[in-house]
């Protein structure tokens, strides 16, 4: 019997208890990695399925009044996009509890995975913004380590895991939807020698995570990170990882950010030089990259409109702007603050000069927030600075459809925007978005 909280009843006298197993046809994708199906008029949004797909699934939440949560348990119909999953850990034959997380889509042809991402981009654009978008999700390539069959599947692009640390000390990624550690043999999405070096047979007592990352230079780094005593993640030591993109090379912390799959920096990189309307960049303007990590987007405005270009990177990582002050360092328009993006938006609005904001709105911005978005705040504060342009850098479909439609009460447009599968195997996708008035 579940508790209280597991069982609900609706207006009409539907009622369900968590474990119930419910027949459901599956009709559509929604945003996350799940499936959207009915139940007598109810939503029920289902995992490890695809649309067109007849399955026997559990209910894993009945506590809300306007959908339910469930997992597949059996594929009754499958649909002709399914596969076998490309990790036999995540796949159908485990008990849903032992489901390893993170390729949640590893059972469907990689070219349908697009066709869904596309999907998910498309409809929170019209939904959230009243955008109709002819966008598509293009393929990228898989690095130099790659063995042969991993671009056809999608697999061997992953450059950095954290692997989670169980009571015993013994490593995995988590099971899907839990802090559950799943042990496993293998990492298929890996880089084929961050995949070699990772220690999956190791134990790890006392550690909270084990990040390996494969830089494009150099060894395969392992981290172990400790726990301080109230259990939390304590940071691991300064390791030094140089990244190369095109000509030129990144300095960054191991444990720092960096764009995860093998081809994501260069993918970003050429396709923010490729969406800048060049005739409304103006090399003196105040131009910003938001967000800005070590440098990479700066970099890539920079080796696009000379060294001369004026340009400020804010980002709130202290570690991350000292590396972008290095790798810009031979840009003499760069320079870098140390900023929360709302702090420092906040005193340009109130702090500039009338000269300054003139600089500002000819200016072009960068904007590269983490998976949650810009949010309103830096929207509207962005809609006070008032910039030429806008390059969106987006990893969430959902919060990009929602700053789009917030720039667009600051009378910004959606000109152009790209898509990019640089998360296959699973729900991510990542955009670039062009915006002007
Ligand atoms: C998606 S990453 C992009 C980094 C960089 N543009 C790149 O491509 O490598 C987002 C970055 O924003 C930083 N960040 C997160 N919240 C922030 C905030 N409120 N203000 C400034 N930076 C923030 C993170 O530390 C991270 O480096």
């Amino acid at each position: 019997m579940g508790s209280s909280n597991d069982i609900q009843a609706d207006s009409n006298g539907h009622s369900a208890e968590v474990g119930t197993e419910l027949e459901l046809d599956v009709t559509n994708v929604a945003h996350g990695g799940i499936f959207i199906a009915r139940h007598e008029g109810r939503v029920v949004f289902v995992s490890d399925t695809l649309p067109g797909e007849r399955v026997r699934a559990r209910l894993t939440s009945a506590s809300h009044k306007s959908f339910w949560r469930a997992e597949t348990v059996e594929v009754l119909t499958p649909a002709p996009e399914r596969q076998p999953h490309i990790w036999a850990a995540a796949a159908l034959d485990r008990d849903p509890v032992d489901r390893a997380g993170g390729a949640e889509f590893g059972h469907i042809e990689l070219g349908f995975q697009r066709e869904l991402k596309r999907q998910v981009l498309a409809d929170a654009l019209k939904r959230m913004a009243g955008i109709e978008s002819e966008v598509m999700v293009e393929p990228v390539p898989v690095g130099p380590n790659a063995s042969p069959g991993d671009a056809a599947d999608g697999t061997g692009w992953r450059t950095r895991v954290r692997l989670h640390v169980d009571e015993d000390g013994s490593v995995g990624p988590y099971a899907a939807r839990s802090h559950r550690v799943i042990p496993v043999g293998d990492l298929p999405l890996a880089d084929r020698l961050l995949e070699a070096a990772a220690p999956l047979d190791k134990m790890f007592p006392g550690a909270a995570s084990v990040d390996i990352v494969a830089p494009s230079l150099g060894t395969v780094q392992i981290l172990v990170a400790e726990q301080d005593d109230k259990g939390r993640r304590r940071h691991t030591p300064k390791t030094l990882i140089r990244e190369v993109v095109g000509e030129r090379e990144f300095r960054l912390d191991a444990a720092g950010f960096w764009q995860v799959h093998t081809s994501a920096a260069e993918t970003l990189y050429r396709a923010v030089q490729d969406i800048i309307d060049a005739d409304a960049f103006d090399p003196r303007a105040a131009n910003l990259d938001l967000y800005g990590g070590v440098g990479l987007l700066a970099a890539a405005v920079g080796d696009r409109f000379g060294s001369t270009v004026r340009m400020t990177s804010v980002e709130s990582d202290p570690q991350a702007t000292d590396f972008a002050a290095e790798n810009l360092a031979e840009w003499v328009g760069a320079s870098v603050q140390t900023s929360r993006v709302d702090r420092f938006l906040n005193a340009l609005v109130r702090d500039s000069s009338s000269a300054e904001k003139a600089r500002q709105s000819a200016a072009t911005v960068i904007l590269d927030p983490p998976r949650s978005g810009a949010g309103k705040e830096v929207i509207d504060l962005l809609g006070a600075v008032e910039p030429a342009q806008i390059v969106y850098v987006a990893c969430d479909p959902v919060a990009l459809a929602r700053d789009i439609a917030l720039l667009a009460g600051h009378g910004y447009i959606l000109r152009r925007l790209r898509a990019f599968d640089l998360f296959p195997n699973t729900h991510h996708v990542e955009a670039v978005a062009l915006l002007s008035r």
